[in-house]
């Protein structure tokens, strides 16, 4: 068995790379690396060159979900009757979220976000965006994937507002039309990791099996945390046949901003681009005289709507940041945004 086995499950040479020179002569290395399918208390279950094995995760490592998630590479190693936890290996991308005000990994080398919205009452402009600023967030492609378009009569009007908010990769179809489901086999080349978001009911699922003629196992584990409140847990990664691996996973579907700003700089680019054209450097785009954003709406450059919505998702993202690092924490990095944005203005001027 031998390194391009593991390509298959994804392995790619970003990850050779971080083997050391003795780790990449030792013939027991290739047997070691393992991409995590689970997370566990105290153990993750991983794939390799052998198949399926439990791997104790030790102390330094503790608490797992901190840590690492479905997807991360490691390497493992022999103890007496079991293998334990060496290293992870530097992952491609993490997807974050903040949980009960600590970070939490939910999934790791992340290649495509299928956001999946249906064409119909579900479709909410607001919620695609907070999705795209994830992916760039995270460093994950988006593709936008408008389900049911089967029941939908006016398929224009919701594809022009998926292209209203800057999405690049928009495809829409629905299962009782094969032909539509063609155009994602693009992304499906072997060793490619992709994570579905979307809304309850828009059809992850059912596109899910439609595409890989296969049926999502029971995912559900259910546990008790401490105060014996009834918790589900179901952290997976799925190979199919073809060599993709799929997340679909509850961690995925409670998403929140977590330190945002890069990706909501990305999904507004023409806005932050705009901002830097005010006057003054920090202003608040309410009533300062020469604010290029509100010039920028009274000329119908851009939609008062796009901009409320930057507003409201900067503002959630700082609120967020504000629970997770404590208000002052928030303070100094605020005070050190706006240095860099006016810096930025001075030099231009
Ligand atoms: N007409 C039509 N119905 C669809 C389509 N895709 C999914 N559905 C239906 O929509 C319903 C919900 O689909 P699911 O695949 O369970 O949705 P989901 O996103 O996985 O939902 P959760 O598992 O709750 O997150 C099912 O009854 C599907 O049969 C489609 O393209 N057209
Ligand atoms: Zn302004």
């Amino acid at each position: 068995m031998s390194y391009s086995f593991l390509q298959r499950l994804g392995w790619c040479n970003a990850f050779l790379q971080q083997l050391s020179f003795d780790e990449l002569c030792s013939d027991s290395t290739v047997g070691h690396l393992a991409r995590v399918t689970a997370v566990h208390r105290n153990r993750v279950e991983a794939i390799g060159v052998e198949g399926e094995r439990s791997i104790v995760v030790p102390a330094p490592f503790q608490p797992v979900s901190q840590h690492l998630a479905v997807g991360d590479w490691v390497l493992a190693e022999d103890a007496s009757e079991h293998y334990r936890l060496r290293r992870i290996l530097e992952p491609k991308n993490r997807i974050r979220r903040i949980n009960h005000g600590l970070p939490q990994v939910i999934a790791a080398n992340v290649d495509y976000l299928w956001i999946v919205t249906s064409a119909n009452e579900e479709f909410n402009v607001k919620r695609l965006q907070r999705y795209l600023a994830l992916a760039h967030e995270f460093a994950i492609v988006p593709v936008v994937i408008l389900t049911k378009i089967d029941l939908c009569a006016d398929l224009d009007d919701y594809l022009a507002r998926v292209h209203a908010v800057g999405a690049d990769h928009v495809h829409a179809l629905s299962v009782h039309v094969p032909a539509t489901l063609g155009v994602l086999q693009n992304y499906l080349a072997e060793g490619t990791t992709i994570a579905l978001v979307g809304s309850s009911g828009v059809g992850k699922s059912t596109l899910v099996n439609a595409m890989f003629a296969m049926t999502l196992p029971t995912r559900e584990i259910r546990t008790h945390d401490a105060r014996g409140k009834h918790t589900t847990t179901h952290r997976e990664l799925f190979f199919t046949d073809g060599g993709v691996a799929i997340v679909d996973t509850p961690g995925m579907r409670e998403l929140q901003l977590y330190d945002g700003e890069q990706g909501i700089e990305r999904t507004f680019s023409s806005i932050v681009e705009l901002a830097r054209s005010c006057r003054y450097g920090d202003c608040s785009h309410e009533n300062e005289p020469g604010c290029a954003i509100r010039q920028a709406i009274a000329d119908g450059a851009i939609a008062q709507a796009h901009f409320d919505n930057y507003r409201k998702l900067a503002r959630e993202e700082a609120s967020q940041q504000r629970r997770s690092l404590g208000a002052h924490a928030v303070k100094e990095h605020t005070r050190a945004y706006f240095k860099k944005i006016h810096s930025h203005n001075k030099l231009k001027y």
